[in-house]
């Protein structure tokens, strides 16, 4: 999945992406074998998950550079908040599982390492530091969503894959591609990819993705 021109360097970079995107979770997900408890408990870590991701994105707003950049990490924000959290509270409702409980929700470690890494890389770094480390984030579950849904799927957790793999979010994935590059670009010029700057950068990308990795293995 090419998402923009920097994404794809970086994932190319990183030793543990096809850890993160091709998981024996995410091959359970798509035949409909994910035990029922394993995708509850992804969900209700995932939703804790998310809400540090907003804070982290609106961090990003808070660094951002200008007014375009603001107003693209201000849309993610807004979906963090108004589409994926409900996701997230319509299908464990369905389930029994209030919105009481999910925010009561103890953080695992795997949970606890990724996103106080992303809003540390925030707050010690600068815009381009904190895109780096959430860009696997977005641009991986964009690229399951999408493979997912085009090799077929069970319809178990159809809901889950079609979100991801659906239009709206296919629409900000590009979006934050295209940040991405255009930060890069005013910041550190056409190139960018044989500066140190670069390598630092392709760094933080790296372990998040290590990170993201990790998370698969929290609802065992
Ligand atoms: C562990 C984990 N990693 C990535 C995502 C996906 N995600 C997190 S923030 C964000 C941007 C706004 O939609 C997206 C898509 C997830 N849900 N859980």
């Amino acid at each position: 999945m090419n998402y923009g021109t920097c994404f794809p360097r970086w994932r190319a970079g990183a030793p543990d992406w096809d850890a993160y995107v091709r998981t024996p979770f995410l091959r359970s997900l798509a035949d409909g074998s994910l035990p029922r408890h394993a995708f509850l408990t992804y969900l209700a870590q995932d939703y804790v998950f998310l809400i540090h991701f907003a804070r982290a994105w609106s961090l990003a707003v808070a660094k951002a550079g200008s007014l375009p950049e603001m107003r693209a990490c201000s849309a993610t924000v807004h979906a963090l908040l108004e589409t994926e959290t409900r996701l997230h509270l319509d299908l464990c409702a369905r389930a029994g599982i209030t919105e009481a409980e999910l925010t009561a929700t103890v953080e695992a470690p795997q949970n606890l390492a990724y996103t106080r890494y992303v809003l540390e890389a925030g707050y010690s770094g600068d815009f381009l530091d904190l895109l780096a480390a959430l860009a696997p984030c977005v641009l991986g579950y964009g690229e399951i969503g999408a493979r997912l849904l085009s090799e077929g799927h069970d319809p178990a957790y159809a809901e889950w894959i079609e979100t991801y793999g659906g239009t709206d979010y296919q629409a900000l994935c590009h979006g934050t591609a295209a940040l991405i590059d255009g930060a890069v670009a005013s910041r550190l010029g056409p190139q960018a990819p044989a500066l140190p700057r670069w390598h630092q950068l392709q760094d933080r990308f790296s372990t998040a993705t290590r990170l993201e990795a990790a998370f698969w293995t929290l609802a065992g």
